[in-house]
């Protein structure tokens, strides 16, 4: 783990009530949480817990109904423009389905080439093919075979690292990955979790995974947070979760992992 435990986000009592009346229903119900720097935090849940709801909260793409997220020892604002663009320029997501990450309609190269775009860098042409090709080569990906390619013209795999390649030359301070290994083999999804670990090693970068899978947890995560409908059951560090579970619910997840053991190698 990072030696830098920098504490940086904080969600208070966050919460997020959908819909009215008999349809009214609480997806996140008071929430805290806290993020240091350069730590990769799971959430886990069953489908339905309110780990994308929570998640979409945090990344500032739906506005909670109560509750705050302080982010740099500020209470996050998000009304101007000016503050959006600030804050987006510090958090990434990278989703579970590539398709809805990427342009379909423009090729590879102008998907890189607008990560530069977005950082405002001005660079020479021979400076701009140099960045590309040194992303291309952290997810394994040869620019040369790519650059004129279109996103649904690579495998999901390819995808994936594309994906990736975007958040390394983008270093945000916080990435979100919601699931981003459920649509490869597990070969690739070894790899894309090694991609992410060194992302976090090289740029300090915090890591927020959203997953149902305990055992990715287990593997990936400093600290995991468990969550059943809406609300956070339990904390601590990835050992104290999964090796000594308090709450329950997180005694009835792992139970339900077929040899979580021996898949993850937990000894
Ligand atoms: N826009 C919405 N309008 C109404 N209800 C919603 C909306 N988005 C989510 N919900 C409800 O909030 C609850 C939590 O959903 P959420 O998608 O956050 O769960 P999840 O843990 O991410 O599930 P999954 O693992 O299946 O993605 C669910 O009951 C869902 O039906």
């Amino acid at each position: 783990m990072s030696s830098n435990r920098e504490s940086f986000m904080h969600g208070k009592q966050l919460t997020k009530v959908f819909g009215f009346g008999q349809q009214k229903v609480t997806a996140v119900q008071a929430v805290d949480f806290d993020f240091h720097r350069g730590e990769i935090i799971s959430i886990v849940g069953e489908s339905g817990s309110g780990k994308t709801t929570l998640a979409k909260m945090i990344m500032g793409l739906l506005k909670e109904s109560s509750g705050t997220i302080e982010y740099k020892g500020k209470t996050r604002q998000l009304k101007r423009h000016a503050e959006r663009k600030a804050y987006w320029k510090d958090i990434q997501a990278i989703f579970q389905d590539p398709f809805a990450s990427f342009n379909m309609f423009h090729k590879v190269e102008k998907l890189l080439l607008d990560c530069i775009k977005l950082q405002g860098l001005q660079l020479t042409k021979d400076e701009r093919f140099a960045k590309m090709k040194e992303a291309c080569s952290f997810v394994n990906l040869k620019f040369e075979e790519l650059y004129n390619k279109y996103p649904f013209e690579l495998s999901g795999g390819q995808m994936q690292r594309l994906m990736i390649a975007r958040i390394f030359m983008l270093h945000p301070k916080v990435l979100i990955a919601d699931e981003p290994t459920s649509m490869v083999d597990a070969c690739s999804r070894s790899t894309i979790l090694d991609m992410l670990l060194k992302l976090r090693d090289e740029n300090n970068m915090t890591i927020i995974f959203i997953t149902h899978d305990v055992g990715l947890a287990y593997y990936i995560s400093d600290t995991i947070y468990i969550m059943e409908k809406g609300k956070i059951v339990e904390r601590g560090t990835a050992e104290e979760v999964i090796l000594s579970p308090q709450h329950p619910y997180t005694k009835q997840l792992i139970a339900d992992v077929p040899k979580i053991h021996e898949a993850w190698n937990l000894g």
